[in-house]
């Protein structure tokens, strides 16, 4: 079934403005940004220059058949058990000792979540969505905050369901969330062999279309480590709720495969994807994917072409102090 098809949230919630809602601060906090905001936000200079060679590289797309690029899980195949990857870990370490994998890798599984849990999780961005979303290519949707993009801004969601009195999310998006969450846990830890996970922020929900970037935040092509990134990130895992390819083009997951880094050196961010290997894959509604969130899995996501993207962003720490409570969504 096409995402088109899927995505059936009721017209009369759509444009319900005025819009009142506090704006969310882009640089407090741990804000949803698929990866490349915490790299930029300090320097405004340094937005204006990723901004214009992002801009290039938007144009010149990578190129994902090129030499020594591998797609490991194309969108049409059917991994009913897990495809699975052993990684060497990263030299990168997290701030909180006992708090480091032993094990790295990359995990992939599909058929884990129903047609009913995969349609929920889209109504929730498209609900989350209901001042508008961003401006540029991606709208975000955090659970922790609230925030969502509105414009070239985040606003708090859940504070402005409460100023308009309005109830956003029922309590079937709160159980299906919960169960996505549970699953996913439960999973990780049983592969990785470790226990005790919590989940941590920014958790979110992330669509994205071919609209052109307008912000620093609409840049999510940037190649990024998460737990560099995002700090208490020990495991990533995306759950994709459409069909790469079918209804949208563009939109790949890369894995970069960076063998010329020196130990405990951050890749610049003005490096092409395409100098390196690539590992990649094809989203696919319902496709759960997960990996160690360091050094050895650097990635990526191309950019959407046309269409419209779904997926999920939940990730998992073993610090209690990074952990997060379950979200509320209000
Ligand atoms: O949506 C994806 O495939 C990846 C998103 C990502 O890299 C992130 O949330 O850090
Ligand atoms: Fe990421």
């Amino acid at each position: 079934m096409a995402a088109k098809q899927r995505n059936n949230v009721s017209n009369k919630d759509k444009g319900k403005a005025p819009v009142k809602a506090p704006v969310v601060d882009a640089k407090s906090g741990a804000l949803p940004s698929l990866g490349y905001l915490a790299l930029i936000a300090a320097d405004p200079l340094q937005i204006k220059v990723h901004l214009n060679v992002y801009f290039d590289v938007q144009n010149s797309s990578y190129d994902v058949a090129g030499p020594g690029h591998t797609i490991v899980a194309y969108q049409s195949e059917v991994f009913d058990e897990p495809l699975t990857t052993e990684v060497t870990c990263g030299d990168y370490k997290p701030v909180v000792s006992g708090c480091t994998p032993t094990k790295c890798g990359r995990f992939l599984k599909d058929n884990v979540f129903n047609a009913t849990v995969i349609q929920t999780m889209i109504n929730i961005i498209e609900k989350g969505m209901v001042f508008g979303g961003g401006a540029g290519g991606p709208s975000i949707l955090d659970l922790a905050s609230g925030a969502v993009s509105h414009g070239e801004q985040f606003i708090s969601i859940f504070q402005a369901a409460k100023q308009n009195k309005q109830e956003i999310f029922n309590q079937k998006d709160r159980e299906t969330f919960l169960h996505v969450k549970n699953t996913l846990k439960d999973t990780i830890e049983d592969h990785f062999g470790t226990k005790n996970l919590y989940l941590t922020a920014p958790t979110f929900f992330s669509r994205i279309t071919d609209k052109p970037a307008k912000t620093a935040n609409d840049i999510y092509w940037m190649p990024h480590i998460d737990r560099r990134t995002y700090g208490s990130f020990v495991y990533t895992s995306l759950v994709y709720l459409n069909d790469q390819g079918v209804d949208y083009e563009g939109g790949e997951f890369l894995f970069i495969e960076r063998d010329d880094v020196t130990p405990g050196q951050q890749r610049t961010p003005t490096d092409s994807p395409d100098k390196y290997s690539q590992s990649i894959v094809q989203p696919r509604a319902g496709r759960m994917s997960f990996f160690t969130s360091g050094d050895e899995n650097e990635h990526t996501v191309k950019m959407v072409t046309s269409g419209t993207r779904y997926a999920v962003t939940i990730s998992f720490t073993c610090d209690e102090a990074s952990a997060i409570p379950d979200p509320t969504f209000e």
